[in-house]
């Protein structure tokens, strides 16, 4: 048995898996409070925290010594193309020293990294949150000097609008499509022929609100609250991405206890669900422009979507754009298992991130 390790750290919670010969072994889902995520002053620290979630999983299974590779979710990288990469030392460095900004994908390379070292096997990331294809045009900003970027979950984003096209009986590569992916953050993309031609960041400050981010704000009143609380730029990224959004009005991430509290007749907790799920429908609206309304399906996913109300909240304000097809959970493990396949197999050679460049 060849068998492959796959390790998917998100804002929210710790996924694990197994693959050997196309098929899951053992899969694991550990989701984190708002508290278990607090007592760490930052990402980077997480990482004995999850590296122990992830050994104690492994070492359940008693399948180390089968292991042939490792792979991780991709994390906050330069803009680079699609594809599976070969984790080294150049995209290490970025991750560690967080050029590209913070997020619990960074601790995917560096966790694989050292499974991998440990057994002598290789480690690869597939499609990271910073796959770009936007074109020319959805990269302005509005301000000389700052350029809008892809940060999305562009590797579920992908595979799912690949699976929908394929029902419709479509492809991918011809077919028109608007995710929305919802878990502790939230990204939006409007691909076309197979390509993420506009992409709403799920973690710069864009969009909608999430679970635990801001989307976008008022840009003048932000400004004030940073000069007048002396913030440094790591701050602010804690805060609008990390500490803002539900959990500022709620105190909560987790949707099912939202939900809860919703259900108890708790008025304020609708009506911030509420304000999240009509954010990400005026967003959807945004990429139906984008696309000049010519969309085959409007595609939510995500582990906010095993929600039947925000679900339900969601298509009410967007199904006249297109079909609405739902897509709980995500399909990132098996991914991210079938991009590292195909590189073993010899299919595919792994890209070094120090020899990439995306076409604007
Ligand atoms: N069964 C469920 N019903 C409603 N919300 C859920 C459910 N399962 C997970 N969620 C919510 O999905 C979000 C996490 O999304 P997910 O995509 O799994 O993780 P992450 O953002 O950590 O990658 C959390 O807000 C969580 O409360
Ligand atoms: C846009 C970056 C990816 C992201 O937000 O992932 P999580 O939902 O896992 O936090």
């Amino acid at each position: 048995m060849e068998a492959i390790l796959v390790i998917n750290p998100g804002s929210t919670s710790t996924k694990t898996a197994v693959y050997a010969d196309h098929q899951l072994i053992a899969e694991e889902t550990i989701r984190h409070s708002v508290e278990e995520i607090s007592q760490f002053k930052d990402v980077i620290s997480q990482t004995d925290f999850r590296y122990n979630i992830i050994k104690n999983f492994i070492d359940k299974l008693g399948l180390a010594e089968k292991l042939v590779a490792v792979v991780g979710r991709g994390g906050l990288l330069k803009p680079i193309p699609g594809g599976t990469y070969q984790v080294d030392q150049a995209l290490l460095k970025d991750l560690r020293e967080e050029k590209y900004n913070t997020h619990a994908s960074n601790l995917g390379a560096i966790l694989a990294n050292e499974f991998a070292e440990s057994l002598n096997i290789p480690a690869f990331i597939v499609d990271p949150v910073v796959v770009d294809e936007m074109k020319p045009l959805s990269r302005i900003s509005g301000l000389k000097g700052i350029e809008r970027r892809s940060v999305c979950h562009a590797l579920n984003q992908k595979a799912v609008a690949r699976k929908v096209a394929e029902d419709l009986g479509k492809t991918y590569e011809t077919g028109s499509f608007i995710v929305a992916h919802l878990g502790g953050g939230i990204s939006l993309g409007a691909h076309e022929n197979g390509r993420m031609v506009d992409v709403i960041n799920g973690i710069d400050g864009e969009g909608p609100y999430t679970p635990e981010r801001s989307g976008a704000l008022p840009v003048l009143d932000f400004s004030k609250r940073v000069i007048a609380e002396n913030m440094t730029v790591s701050d602010v990224k804690k805060l609008i991405a990390g500490n803002a959004g539900l959990k500022s009005y709620l105190g909560e991430t987790d949707i099912r206890e939202i939900e809860k509290r919703m259900n108890q007749g708790d008025e304020e907790a609708k009506y911030y669900l509420d304000g999240m799920c009509y954010q990400v429908a005026k967003n959807i609206g945004e990429l139906g422009v984008a696309l000049k309304g010519q969309v085959d399906a409007i595609i939510l996913t995500g582990g906010v979507i095993y929600s039947q109300y925000v679900l339900s909240k969601i298509t009410e304000y967007t199904e006249w754009i297109a079909p609405v097809k739902a897509f709980p959970g995500e399909m990132e493990m098996e991914a991210l298992y079938v991009g590292a396949l195909r590189v073993i197999k010899g299919e595919e050679k792994a890209l070094a991130y120090d020899e990439v460049e995306i076409l604007k």
